[in-house]
């Protein structure tokens, strides 16, 4: 029988219990693994472990295939009406938003975000997205085509069948929730890995997926490491699609295991080295904050990081000193998510601490000069200074490889033309940030950067509604928005003979 765990919080921020299961959540039910391994969660704000939770292997992915296969075939798919499924959407977030404290609290906890953001972005947006799909759910059509007289042709959107999904650490829920919102609008039925390392949101929400009233199988919650359980996804003959939030490196993976197992159809939701670009003319107190926000998110730990700052030369010293009053605030700031002073928390893992501090290295031996920071933050857990490097150039690893920590850094320009031919300077293509007052100049050099979402004036904050994805190996397909229903539909051409022969 799995196990539950219990944690109690009696914190500035939330004071409560909240009890997980730690199982595996196959079929509608949670099950010991079939070779019955655990993992430790462990708390980034104090690098200690707060449980073991199970992981699989490919068994239980085939046992989560089989149940999401037969829900597909019996209860979901084409046997649930849009209208049905738009409803349980719906319910689920629902009831979400009255577990909110608890999710944002297992986040913080699990991942090291700060708790009141959490509670606004991560549960909030989940919220805000279940929502948007539900109300997709009975809007998924094809259309009629006129061919000739004799023929009645028309198009069905159909789901694809069990589809995988596997999530990344550095936004569980919100991960989740573009992944399952639109999946689920749309009739399929799943096979979802949380990240090893931050499975407890996923295992929370399996229980309001019961509630919800979704059928047994519907979504099924199969924790494991990513060579294991997220393989055995990739590699399954009977799931039809996958989509995957992680690194370039392991995207190609997951296309490699496609082609060489059933062709399945694939979206991937990569890295990236977004530029951030601001003119002379932009407005300066506006510009800073966004940049800060830019690359300071989430501790750096964001796909759309805007973490190559270009600044033009007349704004240079102005933007600098500005900019360095914000990362200084947010130094002073750094410490205990649940906090309500804290803005800025620990990196989610020694591991990706390891990382971040390995590149701030490269960066001092490289020639870069640390203005601000580059230091650990206290002396437990994995706490980072917000790290600002000035004198770069495009030749440095730290200006071309992702470094996912709270590390800017700062590259002086002087024309237009110059600063697109930097910025589109990398095999990454995922966002873009432009700052000017000059509003066709900001459209302008938008529509010249390569990269799948471009903010104007402000940066690195997602709309349900407008999709998401990348240029060049920063991904294929979109999340987010209509467009999503498409990378979750296969198109059927029906063709009907209305003719006399
Ligand atoms: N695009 C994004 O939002 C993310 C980007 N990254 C980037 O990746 C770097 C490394 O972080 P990692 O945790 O190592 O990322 P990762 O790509 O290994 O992990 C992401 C997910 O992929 C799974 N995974 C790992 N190997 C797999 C495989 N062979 N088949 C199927 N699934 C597999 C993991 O278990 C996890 O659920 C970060 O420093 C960052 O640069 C990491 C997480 C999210
Ligand atoms: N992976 C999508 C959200 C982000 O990392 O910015």
């Amino acid at each position: 029988m799995p196990g539950t765990y219990t944690h109690k919080f009696d914190t500035p921020a939330y004071k409560g219990e909240v009890t997980i299961n730690t199982g595996l959540f196959i079929g509608g039910k949670w099950v010991d693994p079939v070779e019955g391994g655990t993992i430790d969660v462990v708390n980034p704000a104090t690098g200690k472990v707060i449980t073991a939770v199970s992981v699989g292997t490919k068994q239980d992915v085939d046992l989560a295939v089989d149940a999401a296969k037969k829900a597909y075939k019996t209860t979901w798919g084409l046997h649930c009406p849009g209208a049905q499924r738009g409803r349980l959407l719906n319910k689920l977030a629902d009831l979400l938003e009255q577990h909110l404290d608890e999710f944002a609290a297992l986040e913080a906890l699990d991942v090291g975000k700060v708790f009141v953001k959490a509670r606004v972005s991560d549960i909030g947006g989940t919220i805000a997205t279940l929502r948007y799909y539900a109300g997709w759910a009975d809007k998924v059509q094809g259309k009629t085509i006129e061919t000739r007289e004799t023929k009645f042709a028309y198009t069905r959107h159909e789901p694809y069948g069990v589809v995988g999904q596997i999530v990344p650490w550095n936004f569980p829920m919100a991960m989740m929730g573009w992944k399952i919102g639109p999946a689920l609008a749309t009739g399929n039925t799943i096979v979802l890995k949380p990240s090893e390392i931050t499975p407890l949101t996923a295992l929370k929400l399996s229980e309001l997926i019961i509630e919800a009233g979704f059928p047994p199988g519907v979504v099924n919650i199969v924790n494991g490491y990513g060579h294991t359980v997220g393989q055995a996804i990739t590699e399954h003959p009977l799931i039809e699609k996958v989509a995957f939030t992680g690194s370039t490196l392991v995207g190609r993976k997951v296309l490699k295991a496609s082609a060489e197992s059933n062709l399945k159809v694939v979206t991937l939701e990569l890295g990236g080295k977004s530029p951030t670009v601001i003119f002379d003319d932009a407005a300066l107190d506006q510009t800073v904050n966004w940049a800060a926000f830019g690359i300071f998110f989430n501790m750096g730990q964001a796909c759309t990081a805007g973490s190559r700052i270009f600044v033009q030369e007349g704004i240079y010293d102005a933007f600098l000193e500005k900019f360095t009053v914000v990362a200084k605030g947010l130094t002073q700031k750094t410490g205990d998510p649940f906090s309500p002073d804290t803005e800025h928390g620990p990196q989610v893992s020694q591991i990706q601490f390891d990382r971040v501090m390995g590149y701030i290295d490269e960066g001092k031996n490289g020639g870069a000069k640390v203005h601000l920071g580059g230091e650990r933050h206290g002396n437990e857990g994995f706490f980072i200074q917000p790290t600002i490097f000035t004198d770069c150039n495009l030749d440095m690893k730290i200006t071309h490889e992702e470094i996912f920590g709270p590390v800017a850094t700062i590259i002086k320009f002087k024309t237009e033309e110059e600063v697109i031919e930097m910025a589109n300077n990398t095999t990454y293509g995922l966002a873009c940030n432009v700052f000017t007052q000059n509003i066709s100049r900001g459209i302008r050099v938008a529509h010249a950067l390569e990269a799948g979402s471009a903010w104007v004036n402000n940066a690195q904050v997602p709309e349900v509604g407008v999709p998401f994805g990348g240029y060049k190996q920063s991904g294929i397909g979109r999340e987010l928005g209509e467009y999503a229903l498409d990378t979750y539909t296969q198109v059927k051409a029906v063709h009907i003979n209305i003719g006399p022969n």
